[in-house]
């Protein structure tokens, strides 16, 4: 996976990569010749006391110094912005990829390992590549090129080179061996400590509530330890690695001072060509060692590129049909065809053979005991989900025949869990019609029976909203949120549960108001209060999954003993307040 995604990701920047090469194979060369120049100065020049030459040979060795660091300044910056560049274009599709995702794909994955995948997981390929840039040139040539160099300095010290390269491959290699296991485990780590987290900063208030500080904090504590330990035992490898790498170079040293020296004694080897030689195996050790330290990363990037891959492959179980259907009248009429829904993985259907129809101008209500359906059922709509068998219509139009825009250009929901951006509370009532002007949102805001509070503050419609909403009440939340889909002016509203954290005059209210505003729309509300659907045209008692019961309010109390069983609980409720 990791070539594949690098490979695709790379073409387009294929002239960029191939300058870096260039300019790295240009700034290798120049490292390679350095050495060989200062062998000349010392055993040509300062040896026999050539002044002339040292001038001109060191002046060479400056243009050739200053060449060698334009290119490699050169390539470093162009292989920084091509991986950067990579991995931008890397986490869009990511994104990309997860905000085609229906809920269905969400959950299978799990928000947190989601947000790793698109992030971190992007970095390590990222790194690899920004690695890969800078040393898959250099290191191959400056390790042949240095063996090279270093046997035409002194043949009979090449037995050096024999010795002390293995040893450090060995040594880098067993080390490295060791690292990656844990570079995997690490990953895990990660997300697993991303869990958490977001499980515990969401759910903040009910930590609070139940007192479950000291367990989550243990929690926390045990992911975070975890972590922990995993980043120490690479540390621990880590302090080993470098004073080992090290002792490989000092010893090397010393062997060619030693060895060589006995040699430039005896007459066999000039002066020159042992600092010469000393060099080459220098540079030939540093680059088998980044050499080995990028082998080091690909584990680790090719763990996080499978990740990658794994959202990247997945086919988004809902999308837009190939010839989407225009549907001749936009009214807004929603009809269910014998349909029957199971959530992937689930042994039972949630719902099953649900048929009915909710006509524009008219008030659809669904009740039930929790757990019943009731969400799940106007999710279809939208197409969250898409159903098993049956058909859900809008306009007379299958939904999984019509673009996701027509669509969404005929329904609004407002989820029982309403969710309100960081931003303004304008910003917010715009969102599902940028175009609306002041005097609609304050009008959607009035029909809301948001108004009084939006005004209460000076700040207005430009009052901040916090992420998700946090810093309004509930029931301020819930009628915004309301408010957003009134904005919108489609032609059917699906209200799940959305009237709960208002009070039962504020509920009266809300729904006399919506009532003018609403009336060539179709209205599907789901609720548990039997006050707030008490007056709708039609009726559904949903139970486990089924409808046993429709009809009017007052005809359900005649004949529904689902329903009787829920008016009675709500009415002894509010004669016991
Ligand atoms: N994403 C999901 N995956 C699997 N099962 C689910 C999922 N969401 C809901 N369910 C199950 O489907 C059933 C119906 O859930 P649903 O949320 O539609 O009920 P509801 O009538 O809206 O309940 P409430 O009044 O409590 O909101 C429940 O048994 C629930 O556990």
């Amino acid at each position: 996976m990791l070539v594949t995604l690098i490979r695709r990701y790379s073409k387009p920047y294929l002239p960029q990569i191939v300058a870096v090469l260039i300019f790295q194979l240009a700034s290798t060369i120049a490292t390679l010749y350095l050495p060989s120049l200062n062998a000349k100065i010392i055993d040509e020049g300062v040896s026999r006391g050539d002044t002339d030459f040292i001038w001109r040979t060191g002046a060479m060795m400056l243009a050739v110094a200053l060449g060698q660091v334009l290119t490699a300044i050169a390539a470093v910056y162009f292989g920084a912005r091509t991986a950067m560049a990579i991995g931008r274009d890397l986490r869009r599709s990511v994104y990309r990829q997860v905000s085609s995702f229906s809920a269905q794909d969400v959950n299978r994955f799990g928000a947190p390992t989601l947000i790793t995948r698109g992030t971190n997981d992007v970095q390590q390929v990222q790194m690899l590549v920004l690695m890969g840039l800078n040393f898959m040139v250099s290191t191959p040539i400056m390790c042949v090129g240095g063996i090279i160099m270093a046997l035409r300095e002194d043949l009979s010290l090449s037995w050096l080179v024999w010795v002390s390269v293995p040893i450090l491959v060995a040594v880098v290699g067993y080390l490295v061996v060791r690292l990656m296991p844990l570079f995997r485990s690490m990953q895990t780590k990660i997300d697993a400590i991303n869990g958490v987290l977001r499980e515990q900063i969401i759910g903040i208030r009910v930590v609070r509530a139940f007192v479950r500080e000291p367990y989550e904090a243990k929690r926390f504590g045990d992911a975070n330890q975890d972590l922990t330990a995993v980043s120490v035992k690479i540390g621990n490898l880590f302090v080993l690695m470098f004073p080992a790498i090290g002792m490989i170079l000092h010893l090397s040293t010393a062997a060619v001072l030693w060895f060589g020296g006995q040699r430039v004694d005896s007459g066999d080897m000039q002066v020159g060509s042992l600092t010469a030689f000393l060099q080459y195996l220098l540079q030939i050790l540093m680059a088998v060692m980044m050499g080995t330290f990028m082998a080091m990363m690909i584990p680790r990037a090719s763990v996080c590129a499978d990740r990658i891959g794994e959202v990247l492959d997945v086919e988004p179980s809902i999308h837009n049909p190939v010839s989407p259907v225009v549907p001749a009248e936009k009214k807004g009429r929603v009809e269910f065809r014998d349909v029957t829904f199971k959530y992937p993985g689930a042994e039972a259907p949630v719902l099953s053979n649900i048929s009915f129809t909710a006509e524009p101008g008219k008030t659809l209500a669904i009740i039930g005991s929790t757990g019943a359906g009731k969400t799940t059922l106007v999710s279809l709509l939208p197409r969250l989900y898409d159903v098993a068998s049956g058909s859900v219509l809008l306009d007379g139009v299958p939904v999984t025949e019509l673009d996701a825009s027509e669509i969404t250009s005929r329904v609004s929901a407002v989820p029982q869990k309403p969710y309100l951006f960081s931003g303004t509370i304008e910003h917010n009532l715009r969102f599902g019609k940028p175009e609306a002007t002041d005097e609609e949102l304050w009008e959607a805001l009035e029909t809301a029976q948001a108004r009084g509070f939006v005004e209460e503050k000076s700040s207005g419609l430009d009052r901040r909203i916090a992420q998700g909403g946090t810093n309004v009440s509930g029931g301020q939340r819930q009628r915004l949120s309301i408010a957003r889909a009134l904005v919108t002016k489609p032609n059917v509203y699906l209200f799940d549960d959305s009237f709960s954290a208002l009070d039962v005059a504020t509920d009266a209210r809300l729904r006399k108001a919506l009532k003018a505003k609403t009336r060539d729309a179709t209205v599907i509300i789901v609720a548990q209060r039997v006050s707030t659907i008490a007056d709708a045209d039609e009726i559904l008692v949903l139970d486990n999954g089924r409808i046993v019961d429709r009809g009017t309010h007052d005809e359900l109390l005649e004949t529904s003993p689902t329903y009787q069983e829920i008016v009675e609980s709500q009415l002894s409720v509010e004669e016991v307040a």
